[in-house]
């Protein structure tokens, strides 16, 4: 079932184009958005939640459109956003910071915004740090009030900007598993730089680049971009642009064959690598 419909989204800032034209519909489960700094992914991100007007073209998030000042507020309502910087005022408790995004989010009845409050704070695993202050939570857990103050009022449709940026591996598993747990009764569309999230988390995946939407499909359709395009050799490869060693000590590498190499299950980053065109970092340990 479509959830968001995109279609024709365009937005430039003074001479650079953010969105390019974009088509795109999201479907229920947890959909990743993959692409390079500048792809526009943020852009489109705060287009869908209603931070930013894009300058043509539609969105309908659950069949209402959110340029219609009237069905505005019902948009805002069904989406949860976590912004890529979400600035959590550092005085304020855990709880007090959500108990005050909850009245933003007109939770106007006590009773029920502390109930509302609690489940979150509980979805996020956050309860026994109810009353600690921002400034003194670790990087992952704030990355959690964030997530924590975007599930108020029980959105429908969750829009995470790069929430494992920054996470060291324990706090991202952490993260990851939240963000599977909640895929599985709602809508979420994660940006991400990060193949691994995608492959760990995602049904779908969506690709950008300068603005436009490259590949549509899921992890393993990506992966298949490179199918029959990677090598595992023993030793450097002559005359491809770029390759890597892998933990086994084998030479990785995308593109033409080369004498002695043998062919590997293409991954979702080589898919990635290969759809972008990106130069791949010479002789780094993968
Ligand atoms: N407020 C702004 N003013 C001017 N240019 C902007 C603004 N916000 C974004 N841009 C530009 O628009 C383009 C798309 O940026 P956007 O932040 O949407 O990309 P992104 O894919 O989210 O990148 P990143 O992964 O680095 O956050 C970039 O060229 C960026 O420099």
């Amino acid at each position: 079932m479509t959830i968001v419909a995109v279609q024709g989204l365009a937005k430039r800032y003074g001479a650079t184009v953010a969105l390019d034209f974009v088509d795109m519909e999201i479907t229920v489960g947890v959909t990743g958005l993959l692409g390079p700094n500048g792809a526009g992914k943020s852009t489109l991100l705060r287009c869908l939640a209603t931070a930013l007007a894009p300058d043509a073209g539609t969105i309908r998030v659950g069949g209402l459109d959110p340029a219609v000042a009237a069905q505005r507020t019902e948009v805002r309502r069904r989406i949860g956003y976590l912004p890529q910087n979400p600035g959590l005022y550092p005085n304020f408790t855990t709880y007090d910071l959500l108990d005050y995004v909850a009245v933003l989010k007109e939770i106007t009845d006590g009773r029920q915004r502390r109930a509302e409050v609690r489940r979150v704070l509980d979805e996020v695993e956050l309860t026994d740090r109810a009353k600690t202050k921002v400034r003194k939570l670790s990087g992952g857990m704030r990355q959690r009030l964030g997530l924590a103050q975007a599930l108020l009022g029980d959105p429908a449709l969750v829009v995470l900007d790069e929430p494992t940026v920054g996470l060291d591996p324990e706090q991202r598993m952490l993260f990851r598993a939240l963000i599977s747990r909640l895929g599985e009764r709602r809508t979420v569309l994660l940006s991400t730089h990060q193949t691994e999230d995608v492959g760990a988390l995602c049904e779908r995946v969506v690709v950008m680049s300068g603005g436009r939407v490259v590949f549509e499909g899921s992890p393993r359709e990506l992966a298949g971009v490179a199918e029959g395009q990677v090598w595992l050799s023993e030793q450097p490869p002559v005359g491809n642009a770029a390759y890597w060693r892998n933990a086994d000590g084998f030479y990785r590498t995308i593109g033409h064959q080369p004498a002695g190499a043998e062919a590997a299950r293409p991954s979702i980053e080589d898919g990635y690598l290969l759809l972008l065109g990106n130069a791949v970092t010479t002789g780094a340990t993968r």
